[in-house]
């Protein structure tokens, strides 16, 4: 009998948790961020350097995976983990997301959202059951519910009608998803910036007693001042002893506000898609290597980092490999911000441990305000 999902908090400071998850395939400790391995790769990685920088879940995504190699052909060569050689856990989102932002013509009715494929334009039905039929042949850790994510701004009708379909879909995936020990199926609470239909979604998830929940329907061009004012609203409705996961989010600052108010996990493309455009991100803020000013800098990006990208190559180097375009440029850049984000992380945890939470904080936010000296 597998061992079941379970989830702990370890420590509180404030409303910031300190907690670990713990599943049959490892643990995760929290607050975590979960490099986003969209189609069963963090773009430019090897995945023991994944696990390397510190990263204890990786994020996959339904909507690529069913659509290119396909769920029951990734089942047959014996599931995710296995096909991208990543051991720990995954997280699925069930791609609703990416259904409402890449692909055009997509049709939402009660069944479920039809839509064609970004690749060959093929049409597809996605239904709740069978996103998590999907998740499942994947043999995916954490299971989302599919939802539909209202883009904001939106009208306070079409708000509470996408918000209350994606409660009924819950109750299907919660159906579709039964008993699989070990594994866990997380709701999505919706609302967008409305906070009686924010209340009224947590009440509703929380009454099914899921395995965990998510924060949906933010970071889609909000401003942060009300992406954390709907989690003021939304965190306290949601059960103490249960993970919350905001999903999409975000930058380090993002990050920092956001555990302030609750939140146990995070996912973003910034750090890998940030390091495939010259992008670093350090504790002294972002550096942008396009720029000709490092083109003589012979400084590290972080001499004090653990992470090679950071500290065994000059800005110079990087300067060039990405004014180049070289493969090894995207590649160094990822390494250095995934390794980032899981340090940010690491000081977080620690900080809640020792009550330090908040000092913590605005150290870590001085350092990016002193700039790239
Ligand atoms: C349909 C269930 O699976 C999902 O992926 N749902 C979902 N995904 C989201 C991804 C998001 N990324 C961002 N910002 C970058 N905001 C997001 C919201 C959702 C969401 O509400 N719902």
């Amino acid at each position: 009998m597998a061992k079941p999902f379970s989830f702990k908090v370890l420590a509180t400071d404030g409303r910031a948790r300190r907690g670990i998850i713990d599943m049959p395939r490892g643990e995760i400790r929290t607050p975590a961020f979960m490099p986003v391995g969209t189609g069963g790769t963090v773009k430019t990685m090897y995945m023991d350097q994944v696990r390397g920088v510190g990263a204890d879940i990786i994020l996959g995504n339904t909507y690529h995976l069913m659509l290119r190699p396909g769920a029951e052909r990734v089942a047959r060569l014996g599931g995710l983990h296995e096909f991208a050689r990543w051991p720990h856990p995954i997280l699925t989102d069930s791609g609703g997301f990416q259904v409402m932002s890449l692909s055009k013509l997509r049709k939402l009715t009660e069944k479920g959202v039809t839509f064609r494929s970004h690749i060959d334009g093929a049409p597809y039905e996605m239904s709740p059951e069978r996103s998590i039929e999907i998740q499942s042949l994947l043999d995916s850790d954490i299971q989302m519910q599919l939802d539909e994510c209202t883009a904001l701004p939106a009208e306070l009708k079409e708000i509470e009608r996408a918000m209350e379909l994606s409660l009924r879909w819950a109750e299907r995936c919660k159906t579709a998803f039964g008993d699989q020990p070990g594994k866990a199926m997380f709701g999505i609470v919706q609302g967008g910036d409305n906070a009686a239909l924010r209340v009224r979604s947590a009440q509703a998830l929380s009454a099914m007693g899921l395995k965990g929940y998510a924060v949906g329907g933010l970071a889609v061009g909000e401003p942060q001042a009300v992406m954390l004012e709907m989690l003021d609203i939304t965190c306290p409705e949601l059960p103490a002893d249960k993970p919350r996961y905001l999903m999409g989010v975000g930058t380090p600052d993002d990050i920092l506000k956001s555990v302030a108010r609750g939140i146990d996990m995070f996912d973003c493309v910034m750090p890998t898609r940030a390091g495939r455009h010259g992008l670093a991100y350090t504790r002294r803020g972002k550096v942008n290597l396009r720029n000709a000013r490092h083109a003589d800098d012979p400084r590290p990006l972080d001499e004090e980092s653990d992470c090679p990208a950071a500290r065994d190559y000059s800005r110079a180097y990087l300067h060039h490999l990405v004014r180049s375009q070289e493969a090894l440029g995207a590649m160094l850049l990822t390494w250095n911000n995934l390794s980032y984000y899981q340090k940010l992380m690491q000081d977080i945890r620690a900080a809640i441990e020792t009550q330090t939470f908040e000092a913590r904080g605005a150290e870590i936010t001085e350092g990016w305000a002193r700039g790239d000296i």
